[in-house]
């Protein structure tokens, strides 16, 4: 469970990118995080990975409080979230297995991951993941004979691997095509209700959001106004948080798919 209380942002250069944002997400529920650019959407990310100090305000995780913790504390909250990223963010000379590994680099000691021995478990946590996200064959490849699905696949099971207890995903889809982002959507969608984890998904695409997430968090000028279902973001509530627009494709868009 995550809380985000009453969280406000002034970066030093003075622009306000979060006002007053309130909000928590049970085990389990998927959150598409949506808005227009400058909304404030990346900064909310960053408080809760705690990359950015809020202002104001407190979050906690699994009722901790993780907002004001020093940075040797700092370290073990950020293993226990997982974070997925739009380029993947893989190293790219490694194989599968071991970029899936790195997501116990949080836990296992200095000597252990400089020379690649990881505990036997985590071993088979990772063929065990390999094996859900569909790239057990590929396990021994080096991440950058991967297309960009399977790569996003890495970073899903890499994430996993850390054993979050929330995962942050910025613009899984961004770089892929439109049936290669569906089936991530779907795969992260499956993933987080079987091991009940709480997620945000920051994701520009509305449609996609609509169509795999069961709530929608829309910010406009760093404030959360619309906070509900895919059926309640009507043409009105996008006005509100994008501004005027036609919205009639969107409506097609999300009947045809
Ligand atoms: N490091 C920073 N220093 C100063 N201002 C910043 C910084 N990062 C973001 N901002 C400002 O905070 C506001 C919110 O930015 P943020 O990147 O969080 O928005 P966003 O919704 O993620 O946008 P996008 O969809 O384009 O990524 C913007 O006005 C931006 O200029």
């Amino acid at each position: 469970m995550l809380e985000v209380t009453r969280v406000s942002k002034i970066y030093a250069a003075g622009d306000k990118a979060l006002d007053d944002v309130s909000f928590s997400i049970p085990a389990g529920q998927v959150v598409g995080l949506i808005g227009p650019s400058g909304a404030g959407k990346s900064t909310l990310i960053r408080c809760i990975n705690r990359l950015v100090e809020p202002t104001s305000g407190s979050i906690s995780l699994g009722g901790t409080v993780i907002t004001g913790m020093s940075s040797r504390e700092l370290r073990s909250v950020r293993r226990r979230i997982g974070m997925i990223f739009q380029e993947y963010a893989l190293v790219e000379r490694l194989s599968v297995m071991e970029n899936v590994l790195s997501g116990r680099l949080g836990y296992v000691s200095f000597w252990r991951s400089f020379l690649r021995r990881y505990p036997k478990a985590d071993v088979q946590k990772a063929f065990a993941l390999l094996d859900r996200v569909g790239l057990m064959q590929h396990a021994g490849k080096r991440a950058d004979a991967l297309s960009g699905g399977q790569r996003q696949r890495v970073g899903i099971a890499r994430a996993l691997e850390q054993d979050p207890e929330l995962l942050l995903i910025d613009e899984p889809t961004a770089s892929l095509d439109p049936k290669t982002s569906r089936q991530i959507m779907r795969l992260l969608l499956e993933i987080c209700n079987e091991q009940h984890l709480p997620a945000i998904i920051n994701i520009h695409d509305v449609v996609l959001a609509k169509q795999f997430t069961e709530r929608l968090i829309g910010l406009k000028a760093g404030a959360i106004v619309f906070d509900g279902t895919p059926a309640e973001l009507t043409d009105t509530v996008l006005t509100r948080i994008y501004g005027e627009e036609d919205w009639t494709t969107l409506d097609n868009d999300t009947e045809s798919d």
